[in-house]
């Protein structure tokens, strides 16, 4: 399944904030969007997940979402946005339970997302008594749990220390590395960029417009390699130059807000 952003572009009252944005996520493909500050990444994100209306434009999806799909496209939020009343199990099964499952049928699911998430023995344990990891891996398990075709992550991973971050972006790898599953990867990292995304679409400031679509030449596990090191580093330079200007811009115009 393919997810087409057609010619967005999105105004909340008189403030611009997308201006004709186009792009094709294919399926089992990653796409970052980088930008600075406040030029509409996350509205762009809200607008190809069906939150929120495009002015102009559309996001639409092409072809068949996967068998036994229950959404083929889920949100993965910065907060993690748990239950914390419930349970890991409950919180994972939460978006199920109105799908018509019967019990075994939902917790077979559930079980698998839980193993996938490295979280099988945490099952039993509320958000509250879990690090930031374990509960971003909770909203992941959760998102798995629906199928979907296409993730949309917003954040995913910057309320979370440096070493937690190395070790999800590490279990991201894995998640993806079948092709079964895309994922459109909102972030201010560009390390977390490079190392994740197929192609980067660079957004200008507000209101945002595309500016450069990166492609990264190496597959997700090449990049893993030690001796890949030195390449990211000079497409996250190249990302930085051009961001950098604006991004200074954008931290001044927040300053005067
Ligand atoms: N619901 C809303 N109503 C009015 N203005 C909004 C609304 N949501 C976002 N904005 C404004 O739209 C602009 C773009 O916001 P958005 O959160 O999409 O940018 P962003 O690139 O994700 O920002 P950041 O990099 O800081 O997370 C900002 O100026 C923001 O204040």
């Amino acid at each position: 399944m393919d997810l087409i952003a057609d010619h967005i572009s999105h105004g909340f009252g008189a403030l611009d904030v997308l201006d004709d944005v186009s792009f094709t996520v294919g399926a089992g493909e990653v796409v970052a969007i980088v930008g600075p500050s406040g030029c509409g990444k996350s509205t762009l994100l809200s607008i190809l997940g069906g939150l929120l209306r495009a002015s102009a434009g559309s996001a639409e999806w092409r072809g068949a979402p996967p068998p036994g799909s229950f959404n083929p496209l889920t949100f993965v939020f910065q907060d993690f946005a748990l239950l914390p009343w419930c349970t890991v199990e409950e919180n994972v099964e939460f978006p199920l339970l109105h799908t018509g499952l019967a019990i075994p049928e939902r917790r077979a699911i559930v079980d698998d997302a839980l193993r996938r998430t490295s979280l099988s023995d945490f099952r039993g344990t509320y958000p509250k008594q879990l690090s930031g990891g374990m509960r971003q891996r909770v909203g992941i398990a959760r998102a798995l749990a629906v199928r979907p075709a296409i993730l949309l992550m917003d954040e995913p991973l910057s309320a979370l220390d440096s070493q937690t971050r190395e070790l999800l972006m590490e279990d991201f790898v894995s998640l993806l590395a079948d092709g079964s599953m895309g994922a459109v990867y909102v972030t201010h990292n560009l390390e977390e960029a490079v190392r994740l995304a197929d192609r980067i679409v660079v957004l200008s400031r507000r209101p945002g417009r595309i500016r450069e679509v990166v492609a990264i030449p190496l597959t997700r596990d090449e990049r893993g390699d030690i001796n890949a090191r030195g390449k990211l580093l000079s497409l996250q330079s190249g990302l930085w130059s051009l961001i950098r200007e604006e991004a200074i811009d954008a931290e001044r115009e927040v300053q005067h807000a």
